[in-house]
């Protein structure tokens, strides 16, 4: 296996590698360019135009999908993966992930969108790179752009795999992306409905790739991911980066369930409460009239949509930030 398939390996020991080029027998160049960021390009005449970005790790303690990267560049490294199409790897916050933490001093994945300017540390210079490593992979013209960031939850879920969509005004999300997230074995598609700061929309809004926020599973630390099952995604992403997809089923969906934003609870202060259990469910429905949290100024969350549920519920969030997203079912009327 050529070296440089282990990206991880090298990201894990904070090391640079000596070769920052390698040739895998079919052609294949990897291309080491700054910490956990590798990019895979095929030989031109196998090239099939897609530029596929694939980052894990913007969250240091979600090990799963760090893991999937892990054996996707192996594979690649040892030529049992043959792409067509154009890659960037990335891991996106390698001091957290050597942590085993969801981030150091802050997260990463709130540091988008320009936010990173508003800010200072290690984590504020490192979404800083990250943009600009994504805006340069992606700007080649005439192509298509993909960008999968991969996460797991804190918490566990009713809907185990799910995906969120970013937003941009005038733009509308793509029925052939989602029948292609059904096909890789989510359950459930979050369509965002205002701008965020989170990775997957800085590439959306920004650098005009489709692109989305994978939820596979629950937390763990490397080696105990037995009970996280990405079999299906890891099949489409080979699929997807061989150029070799079966046709996609984009009449019906097959049975996707789609949720749209109904709000997002903000945390203003340190006097903010939520009123659910610690072990909360994400997707667990909550009934009408049901008072959600409190912060300061008398300011109630008081459940008034039909249908509501909560992801992401997180009252230790820092001020200012999302502390959970109630979400409602929604209908495919509105596709591309
Ligand atoms: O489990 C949680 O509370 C958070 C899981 C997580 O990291 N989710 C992402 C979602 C990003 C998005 O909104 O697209 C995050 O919170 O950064
Ligand atoms: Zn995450």
């Amino acid at each position: 296996m050529l070296a440089l398939g282990k990206l991880l390996e090298l990201t894990l020991a904070g090391r640079e590698p000596a070769e920052k080029t390698q040739l895998t027998v079919e052609g294949v160049r990897m291309r080491w360019l700054s910490e956990g960021a590798l990019e895979v390009r095929p030989p031109e005449a196998r090239d099939n135009g897609l530029d596929l970005l694939l980052s894990a790790g913007i969250h240091g303690n979600e090990t799963a999908p760090i893991e999937l990267l892990d054996r996707l560049l192996h594979d690649i490294a040892r030529g049992d993966l043959k792409p067509r199409a154009r890659i960037l790897f990335l891991f996106g916050n390698p001091e957290a992930i050597r942590k085993g933490e969801r981030f150091v001093e802050q997260d990463v994945n709130r540091l988008f969108n320009g936010r990173h300017e508003q800010s200072s540390g290690s984590e504020a210079l490192r979404a800083c790179e990250l943009e600009r490593l994504a805006a340069s992979f992606f700007s080649l013209p005439d192509r298509d752009r993909l960008h999968y960031d991969l996460h797991t939850a804190i918490r566990g879920s009713k809907i185990e795999q799910f995906a969120l969509y970013p937003w941009k005004e005038g733009r509308q999300h793509s029925r052939q992306e989602l029948a292609r997230l059904r096909a890789a074995g989510m359950e459930a598609v979050l369509l965002q409905n205002k701008p965020s700061i989170v990775f997957s929309s800085y590439t959306y809004d920004k650098l005009g790739a489709e692109s989305f926020t994978l939820e596979l599973g629950k937390a763990r630390p490397f080696g105990q991911n037995d009970g996280v099952n990405v079999s299906r995604l890891e099949t489409r992403l080979k699929q997807i980066i061989e150029g070799s997809e079966p046709a996609l089923n984009e009449v019906a969906l097959d049975g996707l369930k789609l949720f749209s934003v109904a709000r997002e609870i903000i945390k203003h202060s340190d006097n903010f409460r939520l009123n659910l259990p610690a072990d909360i469910e994400n997707f667990s429905e909550l009934d009408v009239g049901y008072l959600l949290a409190e912060d300061i100024a008398q300011t109630r969350w008081i459940i008034e949509e039909e249908g509501a549920r909560i992801i992401f519920p997180n009252p230790k969030v820092k001020n200012g930030l999302r502390a959970g997203i109630l979400i409602v079912p929604t209908t495919d009327e509105n596709l591309a």
